[in-house]
């Protein structure tokens, strides 16, 4: 593996219930990118995002195969806890906790895991992930607010900076606009293309326009398969396979 790969994923293939939702994977995603895999809905985009943190080995009906490398080392041969510490996920609907403080939320990752030895370096770690997700200047005077105070857009941002405060490697995330706004969508894009600077993405969309306005890399995946994957300026005006060229153009 390159040393400049940050994700590897050989042979991956996952059944549901017997039925097989992916089949045969195969990708490297390099370090620092933002790495799209788009596709309709149904095709298998969510099940690879989830294999990728092993959020399956709770579900007795799925069967992953495969490898999959994050920075040269199998996630198999890591305990969940060391792999949910390079590997952050957000989701499709902000999914903060409600009750809990805007400042817990960011700090409770960094709790856990003991990733922080002073109050006071919490509350610089704090601050760091909230100015990286671009949430701070509207939250600075209110910390203590309950998460369900916010916003949808504002909301989404608080997760981003719960999943970065741990300073993952890589960020992985599952439609994190489908339920914003125009507005918050665009704040969001803008922060995902800043935020490759400091780890590596992978999005999933089911929206070729954000995939083009924002990704390096892209993988087409469809029913299951990986149709076509490369640089996003290729993909996008000169694809290899008429399935993709009929994907981005809108017509499957
Ligand atoms: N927990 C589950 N139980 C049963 N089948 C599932 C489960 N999760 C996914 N599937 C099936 O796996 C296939 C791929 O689903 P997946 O959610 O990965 O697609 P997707 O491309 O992310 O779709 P969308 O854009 O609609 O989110 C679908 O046929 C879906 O029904």
């Amino acid at each position: 593996m390159s040393s400049e790969t940050m994700v590897k994923i050989e042979n991956l293939s996952v059944t549901i219930n017997g039925k097989t939702v992916l089949r045969n994977i195969n990708l490297e995603v390099p370090k620092n990118t933002i790495f799209a895999i788009m596709g309709p809905s149904g095709s298998g985009k969510s099940t690879l995002l989830r294999a990728i943190n092993k959020l399956w080995d709770l579900y007795p009906q799925v069967k992953v195969t495969g490898k999959i490398y994050v920075n040269g080392t199998d996630v198999n041969k890591m305990p969940p806890h060391e792999l949910r510490k390079i590997v952050g996920m957000v989701f499709q609907r902000p999914n903060p906790f409600p009750h809990m403080s805007i400042f817990d939320n960011v700090a409770i990752g960094l709790r856990l895991h003991k990733l922080v030895k002073s109050k006071e370096e919490l509350r610089e770690r704090v601050e760091w992930a909230l100015k990286k997700a671009y949430l701070w200047d509207e939250v600075k005077d209110d910390l203590k607010k309950k998460a369900h105070a916010l916003s949808g857009g504002q909301q989404q941002r608080l997760c981003i900076a719960r999943a970065i405060a741990l300073k993952p490697k890589v960020l992985l995330m599952d439609e994190p606009t489908s339920a914003l706004d125009v507005v918050s969508t665009k704040k969001i894009e803008e922060n995902i293309v800043e935020l490759k600077k400091d780890f590596t993405i992978i999005i999933v969309t089911h929206n070729p326009q954000q995939a083009a306005r924002i990704s390096d890399y892209v993988a087409f995946i469809y029913n299951g398969e990986l149709v076509e994957v490369g640089p996003t300026s290729e993909i996008f005006t000169r694809p290899k396979n008429p399935l993709t060229e009929k994907y981005v153009l809108g017509k499957v």
